[in-house]
């Protein structure tokens, strides 16, 4: 007879039937919650060495069949097929080049295994909305980015913490990724910029593809626009936001689309000029190469006919991504062109608890750690840094879905 559960298991059960009561009646948050006590409860009922072997047997072969999926275009063979299935001859057929049809059914089988896509039948295989979504060139680009071109950065972190003592590390310019790359002295954007621009482009892809299926920060549970920023700005200032490092602008033009003639203003996009040039957005929108690190040109002292600054300046995944010293001059450099009580800087990040971080804050702390050198701030983290800049904090917003935040910020 097998073991009597844990009286943890049996809390976590109890927990999800009640959270399944939730998710029946769409109550906000039982999903988040229920997958939560789900993990929590797969971890409560495996053995160790399940953990062990799902850690390092079913993921990892799981993720090198996900990276030779989009060699191959399995997701894209699959997508064409409907719910009944096809067998797996049928779906190698469908394949680019001439792929074993022996290797894609032994795919297709971990595949089916680990939920990504559905086994009808004997040897007969279909699609999931999630693999007709890793068909998407977004999530194409994020493989690719994550598997060909950062993972070395993970597997070379042991030889340099080795060097470094084992110290977290405090630079943009001589972390792990610098190591990985032997581009000390070079901070990743830059590394793109000059040595691989292909890294360059699938990175801005992972932000775009990031960005969906999560709340967006001008959603009406979240912040407040037309309250805090369209309801008073002032109709002849220059411009409305301007998103700062925006990245391939997948956040201002969904702005745009969501405000419509609502935004009394111009928008702008700014990134660095290689970005820009990537950057597929709405006519309306203004793209701009700026170095963020430079005094922001979207200021009274720049424009034509200066009234005022902007009413915000966004910042979505940049405090994030560097350390107090380099976001101070960040931030100093637009503090001159916003006109006090009026302008704002919006913050959107996350604000890590003092305790219980979840698995995306932690794993993406790590990831900052790599790559940049940079981690996640608390509550009193931020504080202090945009104090330090002249700034004080007006507001916190967080939708009830979102492990993010947005941070409103003026003139002190
Ligand atoms: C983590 S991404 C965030 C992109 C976007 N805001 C988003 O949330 O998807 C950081 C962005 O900062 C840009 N960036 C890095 N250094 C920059 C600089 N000195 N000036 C302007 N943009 C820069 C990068 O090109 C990249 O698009």
């Amino acid at each position: 007879m097998a073991n009597p559960p844990s009286k943890e298991a049996l809390a976590l059960l109890d927990n999800i039937s009640k959270l399944s009561g939730g998710l029946k009646n769409s109550q906000l948050g039982s999903r988040e919650g229920l997958l939560d006590t789900c993990s929590r409860l797969i971890a409560e009922l495996s053995h160790p060495s399940e953990t062990m072997l799902k850690i390092f047997w079913s993921d990892p072969t799981h993720l090198a069949i996900i990276r030779l999926s989009v060699d191959i275009q399995l997701f894209q063979a699959l997508s064409t097929i409907d719910e009944a299935g096809k067998t797996s001859a049928e779906i190698a057929a469908k394949c680019t080049s001439q792929t074993d049809p022996v290797l894609v059914a032994r795919m297709l089988r971990h595949l089916a295994a680990m939920h990504t896509i559905r086994e009808t039948g004997p040897d007969t295989f279909a699609p999931t909305t999630l693999s007709n979504t890793l068909a998407e060139p977004a999530y194409q680009d994020t493989i690719l980015f994550l598997e060909d071109d950062f993972h070395i950065v993970h597997l070379k972190s042991p030889e340099y913490f080795k060097q470094h003592g084992y110290s977290s590390p405090n630079s943009g310019v001589d972390g792990p990724f610098q190591y990985a790359f032997d581009c000390k002295g070079k901070h990743m954007f830059e590394y793109f910029q000059s040595s691989a621009p292909h890294m360059g482009k699938r990175f801005a892809s992972m932000m775009d593809m990031w960005s969906k299926g999560r709340p967006r920060w001008f959603d009406e549970v979240y912040y407040p626009v037309k309250e805090r920023l369209i309801s008073g700005a002032e109709s002849d200032a220059e411009a409305f936001l301007v998103d700062v490092g925006g990245g391939s602008g997948h956040d201002i033009d969904d702005l745009c689309k969501k405000f419509g003639s609502e935004i009394p203003g111009k928008l702008v996009l700014q990134d660095r000029p290689e970005i820009i040039d990537l950057a597929q957005v709405d006519a309306s929108i203004e793209k701009k190469a700026h170095d963020f690190l430079t005094e922001q040109p979207e200021s009274p002292k720049y424009v034509a006919d200066p009234t005022t600054g902007a009413r915000a300046y966004y910042l979505h995944s940049i405090i994030q991504d560097w350390n107090d010293e380099v976001n101070t001059r960040i931030l100093k450099s637009i503090v001159p062109a916003m006109k006090k009580g009026y302008s704002k800087i919006l913050v959107n990040d996350f604000v890590v608890p003092n305790q219980g971080a979840v698995w995306p804050q932690t794993a993406l702390d790590w990831e900052l750690m790599a790559s940049l050198g940079a981690r996640h701030r608390t509550e009193a983290g931020h504080k202090e840094l945009y104090e330090g800049a002249g700034l004080r904090i007006t507001g916190v917003w967080r939708h009830p879905q979102s492990l993010d935040s947005l941070i409103e910020l003026e003139l002190a």
